[in-house]
């Protein structure tokens, strides 16, 4: 008989979910939007694993009503701030996550984002399509040279190396801080305080923990160069969205470039960060293309298959078991 899997979204990218669909029985969330805990968990009872993207809670309570079955949690994202793995932990429940297919993406995203933000692209953008470019005047549309500029990276995991190579073909200079990362060639490693007195742009690439929850605040933005632009593809929850609207609107920073928030998706409740002219706000799609999004739909169902099949996954969360026990 086949084993069960609890898919926490029906249509999914590329054909991850079609592969997983030929050898186990897929139990999909029908609905279109983020489904709540509840939803999952009527779902969940005899699953032996879960497919669930970086923002879909996955909690002990799911794991619960899933049963003793459940030996495997995929996640079809880099980031694993949303499954409890204290919880998995205490279960035996092997968990997954994406890393590799994505940095490269990502990366790309990041320096769009760089480029928004230090070029004005976004704003300058909107004038044209309001009518208000009457005259070419030298004064209009400044921002600040990408090129030649020191760029700090905070993470310097596969992203921030990606991230770092980019910035290489601008002519910049990359310093990171990672207390976890080996040196290279690339970039300087340096202390979370150089980094920040020094750098023209401060990108991050950590994941969210209790270690990184608000790693960016006012003492940070605060050791930061006015003429700083703040950049974040990690998590929201990773920087103070208060003290840095705070930072930019005071002239205190030039400007931000953000793909991911501390509450998502905004809806038409929209966070006071997107209307700020000097913050350039993306819908959190680092990795949203096409190649990207089927390829981390693939691994998920990979370590799925290899953990269902007794073998280890092949991307498990750092610091987890790769087998369940
Ligand atoms: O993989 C992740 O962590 C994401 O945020 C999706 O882009």
């Amino acid at each position: 008989m086949k084993k069960r899997v609890l898919a926490t979204r029906e249509n999914l990218p590329g054909l991850g979910l079609a592969r997983l669909s030929e050898a186990a029985e897929v139990v999909a969330w029908p609905g279109d939007g983020k489904p709540g805990l509840s939803d999952l968990a009527a779902l969940a009872p005899g699953v032996s694993g879960v497919l669930a993207l970086g923002n879909d809670p996955v909690d002990g309570a799911l794991m619960d009503a899933a049963g003793p079955s459940l030996r495997v949690v995929a996640l079809a994202s880099m980031g694993f701030d949303n499954v409890d793995r204290a919880a998995a932990a205490e279960r035996g429940i092997v968990v997954t996550h994406t890393p590799g297919v994505l940095a490269e993406t990502t990366a790309d995203l990041t320096f769009a984002l760089i480029l928004a933000a230090r070029r004005r692209i976004g704003a300058a953008g909107a004038s044209l399509a309001e009518g208000s470019w009457g005259l070419f005047r030298m004064h209009d549309y400044l921002g600040l040279d990408i090129h030649g500029a020191t760029l700090g990276l905070i993470g310097y995991g596969q992203i921030g190396r990606a991230v770092a190579r980019r910035a290489r073909g601008f002519g910049m200079r990359v310093l990171h801080h990672d207390p976890y990362a080996p040196d290279d060639d690339l970039s300087a490693s340096v202390g979370l305080a150089t980094l920040l007195a020094e750098s023209d742009i401060v990108s991050l690439h950590v994941p969210l923990t209790e270690e990184t929850r608000h790693l960016v605040s006012v003492r940070e933005l605060a050791a930061m160069k006015p003429t700083a632009t703040l950049v974040s593809t990690s998590r929201g929850g990773v920087v103070d969205e208060e003290a840095l609207l705070a930072a930019v609107r005071e002239g205190r920073l030039h400007s931000a470039g953000l793909d991911v928030f501390e509450r998502e998706p905004m809806g038409k409740e929209l966070s006071p960060l997107v209307a700020e002219p000097h913050i350039v706000t993306l819908p959190h799609i680092g990795s949203a293309t096409e190649n990207t999004r089927a390829a981390m739909v693939d691994l998920a169902v990979g370590n799925i298959l290899d953990v269902l099949a007794e073998r280890p996954a092949r991307t498990p969360l750092p610091g987890t078991p790769a087998a369940h026990v």
